[in-house]
C-alpha cells in the first residue's frame, strides 16, 4: 500500500466530556490503512465514546477525527465506513434479507445482499424476523449490515459480546478472511485473547487516555511484565510486594504469584529473603497481566 494513502484513522487531540465525567481525554491516534486493531479497556474507559467520535455520532469537544482524509460524516455518507454498534436495533417487522436489502439501498455500490449475509454467517438467517432471533445471531445480521456497502474500514464495538464460544471462533473466521483484503478493522473487546489472537495491534485505554499502543508482544513488554509462582513456607503479601521490582503479589495458603519488572533482580532477592522457596516458575506475563499493570498504573498517577 502506497505510503501517499491518507491513514484510516487520525485522532489528534480528541476530548469529549459528559458534565464532570472526561469520557476522553485528549486521544492522538494514526490507525493506517489494512490494519487490525483491538481497543481494550475496563469499563468507563472511553473506548465507545472514541468509537463513536470515528463514525460522527459523536461531536468531540476538542480536536478531531479525520477517517480516510474525511469528517467522519463525509466518510459514512461514501459508504467507507461499516459499523457494528453495541445496541443497534433490528427492525421487528421485516427478515433478516429485507433489513440488509434495506440498508444496501441507502449505498451507491453495495455488495449484493446474499453475499453480505454469506460472508457474516448469516446465510441462514435470511428468512427468519429479526425479533424472533437470539442475541448472538442478531450480532450476525448486524455484521452483515456492516459488510453491505463493502466499506474500507470496519468499525466494531464489541461485536462478540452476545455470542457463545463456537459462534464467536465462526466471526472471527469470518471476519479474518475478509480482512485479507486489505480491509482495516477497528474493535473494541473485553477479550483479551481476542485482541491476542487477531489483532495486528492492541490499543488499551484507561480513563479516557490510551494507556499502551503496539503489538500484544510490545504491550506485554511495556507491561514489565514475568509473572513468577513459587511455594514460599511463611511468605507474608506485604514482604512479597516490598522486594524489588514487583508490581503485584498475591498469595494463597504459601502459593504465591508475583509480577516483577525484572524477574532476575526479584528472584535474587526472594530466594535470599525466603531460602525455602521451592517449585519456583518464571514465565512471560500474558496479556491479561499487562492489562491489569497498566490500569491500575495510570489510575495511581491520576
Ligand atoms: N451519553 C453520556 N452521558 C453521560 N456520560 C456518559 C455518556 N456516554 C459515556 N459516558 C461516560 O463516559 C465514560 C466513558 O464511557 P464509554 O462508554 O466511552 O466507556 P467504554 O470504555 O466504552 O466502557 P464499556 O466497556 O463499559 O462499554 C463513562 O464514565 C461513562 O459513564
Amino acid at each position: 500500500m502506497s505510503s501517499t494513502n491518507p491513514p484510516a484513522i487520525a485522532l489528534t487531540g480528541l476530548r469529549k466530556t459528559y458534565g464532570q465525567v472526561t469520557a476522553v481525554d485528549g486521544i492522538d491516534l494514526t490507525i493506517r490503512q489494512g490494519e487490525v486493531v483491538a481497543l481494550l479497556g475496563p469499563n468507563g474507559a472511553g473506548k465507545s465514546t472514541t468509537i463513536d467520535m470515528i463514525l460522527g455520532l459523536t461531536t468531540p469537544d476538542a480536536g478531531q477525527a479525520r477517517i480516510l482524509g474525511r469528517t467522519p460524516t463525509a466518510a459514512i455518507h461514501d459508504g467507507a465506513i461499516g459499523a457494528m454498534l453495541q445496541n443497534g436495533t433490528l427492525l421487528d417487522d421485516l427478515t433478516v434479507a429485507e433489513t440488509v436489502r434495506l440498508v444496501a439501498s441507502l449505498h451507491r455500490t453495495p455488495l449484493p445482499v446474499d453475499h453480505a449475509l454469506r460472508r457474516a454467517g448469516a446465510a441462514d438467517l435470511a428468512d427468519r424476523r429479526a425479533n424472533r432471533l437470539s442475541g448472538g445471531q442478531q450480532q450476525r445480521v448486524r455484521f452483515a449490515i456492516a459488510l453491505v456497502s463493502d466499506p474500507d474500514l470496519l468499525v466494531l464495538d464489541e461485536p462478540t459480546a452476545a455470542m457463545d464460544p463456537a459462534t464467536r471462533r465462526d466471526f472471527w473466521k469470518a471476519m479474518y478472511e475478509d480482512t485479507t483484503r486489505g480491509r482495516t478493522v477497528l474493535f473494541a473487546t473485553h477479550y483479551l485473547e481476542e485482541a491476542e489472537e487477531y489483532a495486528d495491534r492492541v490499543i488499551l485505554m484507561n480513563a479516557g487516555r490510551i494507556a499502551a499502543d503496539g503489538t500484544v508482544a510490545e504491550v506485554r513488554a511495556a507491561a514489565g511484565g514475568r509473572t513468577l509462582r513459587a511455594a514460599i513456607p511463611g511468605a507474608r503479601q506485604d514482604d512479597l510486594l516490598a522486594l524489588p521490582a514487583v508490581t503485584h503479589a498475591t498469595l494463597r495458603d504459601d502459593r504465591a504469584e508475583i509480577t516483577s519488572a525484572d524477574s532476575d533482580t526479584t528472584l535474587r532477592a526472594l530466594l535470599a529473603h525466603y531460602p525455602a522457596a521451592r517449585d519456583i516458575e518464571i514465565a512471560a506475563a500474558g496479556l491479561e497481566t499487562a492489562f491489569l499493570n497498566l490500569t491500575t498504573a495510570t489510575e495511581a498517577t491520576r
